[in-house]
């Protein structure tokens, strides 16, 4: 049976060669290998912990190693990269027990005999030069971001503020429960999840919010099977606050999978009215209806629609429309270390789908009702931009201000980003619209 090491091992390779995402990749594999709780967040912080720093560690690597890191094995740079992430990061590691584990593991995965010894060796060397190494001062390999994504970060924000939302970016985000107040208050559910080995902490602004610490997996506590919570960053939940959907409302969430927007919708609603939660994938409306069931929340129907495709049964006919798009994510780097490695070239065309979405469900929206745009990302040609260009053509609508609890300050344009740095969320961008 593979070990914590190993599952980190193969899904690092995994996401190398087969461009497989880690999370889900890692969720699979630590079932696969049955491995405990505690295994278990070890794997995910040795693979995340690689992702989050793999430029910092391949340039310290490369002055070690007589081989370029790029004609090794993909399994053996990996494994390398594993082992100097323990060296250099992981104090509860012992540094026998970092290599060791490692070398054995270079004799059971690589194809050339003399693996191991190489992997001994810069491991070693790399404990003898640990403390005289210098982080380079430019910030893409310093904080393991691409060029191209740093950039556009300081051109945002400035270096200074830039270098603060990258060492956020690298960050552990925490896990964030959403109550769902129509079966138990934040107290009780507090007080029974504390009974169940669980820390909770109430979110800092954010009310009926908590923060998890040592769940293990969610699907075993008593609390989640009941339906007394779902999942939700802070940030996706406030978007869904600012729109502010009442009892009795006609809903429609156009790109709905796995569904938190929906569920917040429905329990701001009471669960009165209706809300019909869209995908264009057959298979995420089975995530969707699992959630719904399990919180009990019957006012939520699941749909296959694609956003772009006019359908004229449902013109003017709903009070709100949340428009979660697709984007590229960038605003999730914290829960996906492994997303700003993926090509950026074919990012550049999201902007004309989240257009063409946006401009259609428009239509659905009642006139007097609200549109929610919303994204988990940075980017402001995939946010901003596109507000302002729907804005260009549909002059029957426009921004409106909303007031949400938390630290912000600019609410009344009727556009808000939030920043893994300053507010501790996701990066995450909304605009809310009323049509006229
Ligand atoms: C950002 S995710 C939505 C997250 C969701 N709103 C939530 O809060 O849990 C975007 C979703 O849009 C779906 N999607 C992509 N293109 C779509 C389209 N043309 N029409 C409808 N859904 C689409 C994807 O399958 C994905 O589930």
């Amino acid at each position: 049976m593979k070990q914590a090491r190993e599952v980190a091992l193969d899904a690092l390779t995994a996401c190398e060669r087969q461009g497989a995402w880690s999370d889900g990749y890692l969720k699979k594999a630590i079932g696969g290998a049955k491995l405990d709780g505690r295994d278990a967040a070890l794997a995910t912080r040795l693979c995340f912990g690689v992702l989050q720093n793999r430029m910092l560690l391949d340039f310290y690597l490369s002055k070690l190693c007589a081989t370029p890191l790029h004609k090794l094995e993909a399994s053996i740079r990996n494994l390398l990269r594993l082992g100097a992430y323990q060296l250099l990061y992981l104090n509860r590691v012992p540094d026998h027990a970092a290599v060791s584990e490692a070398v054995s593991l270079a004799r059971k995965k690589a194809k050339n005999p003399r693996a191991a010894g190489l992997v001994n060796g810069v491991l070693r060397s790399l404990i003898r030069q640990r403390e005289a190494l210098e982080p380079p001062a430019d910030l893409s390999t310093r904080y393991s971001h691409p060029q191209w994504l740093v950039d556009s970060f300081v051109a945002r924000l400035g270096r200074e503020e830039a270098e603060a939302l990258l060492a956020a970016d690298n960050g552990e985000p925490p896990t964030c429960a959403q109550v769902n107040t129509l079966k138990i208050s934040a107290e009780e559910l507090a007080a029974m999840l504390t009974a169940e080995g669980v820390a909770v902490e109430p979110h800092p602004w954010l009310p009926d919010c908590l923060f998890l610490n040592g769940t293990g997996s969610l699907e075993h506590l008593e609390a989640f099977q009941k339906g007394y919570f779902y999942i939700q960053d802070a940030a996706a939940h406030l978007a869904v606050l600012a729109a502010a959907p009442q009892p009795g409302w006609r809903v429609l969430d156009a790109c709905a999978a796995p569904g938190g927007k929906s569920f917040a919708a429905a329990i701001a609603m009471e669960n009165r009215g209706s809300v019909t939660s869209c995908d264009i994938h057959p298979h995420k409306l089975r995530l969707i209806e699992a959630g719904y069931q399990r919180l009990g929340l019957d006012i939520i129907h699941a749909n296959l629609l694609d956003g772009k495709e006019r359908k004229a049964e449902l013109l003017n006919s709903f009070d709100l429309i949340i428009a979660d798009v697709p984007c590229s994510g960038l605003g999730i780097i914290r829960k996906k270390p492994d997303i700003r490695y993926k090509d950026p070239e074919p990012l550049e065309n999201l902007p004309r789908v989240q257009a063409a979405i946006l401009d259609n469900v428009a239509d659905y929206v009642r006139p007097g009702g609200v549109l929610l745009y919303a994204t988990c990302t940075l980017l402001e040609r995939e946010n901003e931009g596109v507000v302002r260009a729907f804005l260009d053509k549909q002059r029957d609508f426009t921004l409106e201000g909303f007031q949400v609890s938390g630290p912000f300050l600019d609410t009344d344009t009727g556009m808000l980003t939030c920043w893994p740095h300053r507010h501790g969320t996701d990066g995450f961008f909304f605009a809310k619209l009323r049509r006229i």
